[in-house]
């Protein structure tokens, strides 16, 4: 039987994973990946890599686990290779903090990641403004040198990677038997999908190669995250906010509230301004849809609205997705047999 031709459209995290994951392992398939933007030029470059769980309220929590079970185990294991410094995947350890003690005093994910305890009396001497803490060891990526690596991986098992804008997926009909849309908030205008939208986020990335324990204030907004090439310093959360262009005034708040925890960062230097639009959905649409033009059809696999927590959780949706391209092919070969009969 003839491979059927996959089209992915995206090449952010999730597009890439996807990509990596349908070739290596579905064998009767070829892969492309279509995309305007590549790395560095991505949401998912700008990201800081952490795997930091955020809850997605339109999932079930079981599924949630699963998904981030699945790419902390797959990151743990090429952290564990000598890939490690070429996929830029690291461990960091270091602390969440509370200025109130919170709902979830132990998170959903709090047996995925290592060592998750709370914090001592000691250690909360550190964050006087703080009342209580958790401590665990989580696994980081480098975004740039994941993406990369990723590409790289593609390339080397015969896929091919095409720049280009797509404006309506049925453009890609003609030639291909499957699309997987991994467009991020691209989707927006893509799908007209209104239940996505852009949540802005703006971070610092700076050198301090001092600074190798992460600090997460618990409310999400200010958090200092240590990478391979740069600390990040985090942030800021605007929803429908679309713009890219760094806000001076956010830079000093962040700046000042991240060395309110860590007051070293005041020496940190190469202070770079960097601005990305969270893909923000109440759950990631991970589902087939099958278009269907004059009688024409097209099967098509969503993946994406993955929010402020698509590293956390790529590997577990790429193997998702791959499972329902599966069951389009399945669909495909058996349209043909009957076909033939
Ligand atoms: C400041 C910040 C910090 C973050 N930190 C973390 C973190 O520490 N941990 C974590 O888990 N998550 C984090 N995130 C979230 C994470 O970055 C996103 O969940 C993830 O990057 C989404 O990946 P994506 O591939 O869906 O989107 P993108 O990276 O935006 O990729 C979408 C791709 O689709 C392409 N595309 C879109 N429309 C079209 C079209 N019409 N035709 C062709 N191509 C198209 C784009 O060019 C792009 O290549 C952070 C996000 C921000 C902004
Ligand atoms: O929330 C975090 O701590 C990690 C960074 C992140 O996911 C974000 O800013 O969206």
């Amino acid at each position: 039987m003839a491979k059927q031709k996959i089209a992915v459209v995206g090449a952010g995290l999730i597009g890439l994973s996807t990509a990596v994951y349908i070739s290596e392992s579905i064998s009767k398939c070829s892969v492309t990946v279509i995309s305007d933007k590549f790395t560095p030029n991505t949401t998912s470059d700008v990201a800081a890599g952490m795997l930091i769980p955020h809850t997605y309220l339109g999932i079930p929590i079981h599924q949630q686990k699963q998904w981030i079970r699945e790419t902390f185990d797959y990151l743990f294991e090429i952290n564990n290779s000598s890939e490690a410094s070429d996929a830029g995947i690291h461990l960091v350890s270091g602390w969440q903090i509370f200025k109130t003690i919170p709902d979830e005093v132990l998170p959903f994910w709090s047996d995925v990641v290592l060592g998750f305890r709370s914090m001592t009396e000691e250690e909360l001497k550190k964050f006087p403004q703080h009342r209580f803490g958790q401590a665990f060891t989580t696994l980081k990526c480098d975004c740039p040198s994941y993406l990369l690596w990723l590409e790289k991986r593609l390339k080397g098992n015969g896929s091919q990677v095409y720049a280009r804008r797509i404006k309506d997926l049925w453009e890609l009909h003609s030639k291909y038997d499957i699309v997987v849309n991994c467009s991020g908030i691209g989707s927006r205008e893509l799908m007209g999908d209104l239940e996505i939208y852009p949540v802005r986020g703006q971070v610092l990335k700076v050198n301090a190669p001092w600074v190798n324990h992460f600090i997460r204030d618990g409310d999400g907004l200010t958090y200092i995250y240590p990478g391979i090439h740069n600390v990040t310093l985090g942030g800021t959360r605007q929803k429908d906010n679309w713009s890219l262009s760094p806000d001076p005034r956010s830079s000093k708040d962040i700046f000042d509230r991240c060395c309110a925890l860590e007051p070293s960062l005041q020496r940190a230097q190469d202070i770079k301004e960097r601005v990305g639009v969270r893909p923000t959905r109440l759950a990631v649409r991970l589902q087939k849809e099958i278009l269907v033009h004059d009688g024409k059809k097209l099967p098509v696999v969503h993946n994406y609205g993955h929010g402020s927590g698509g590293f956390s959780v790529h590997r577990g949706t790429a193997k998702e997705a791959a499972r329902l391209v599966g069951e389009c092919i399945a669909a495909l070969e058996g349209a043909s047999s009957k076909a033939k009969l």
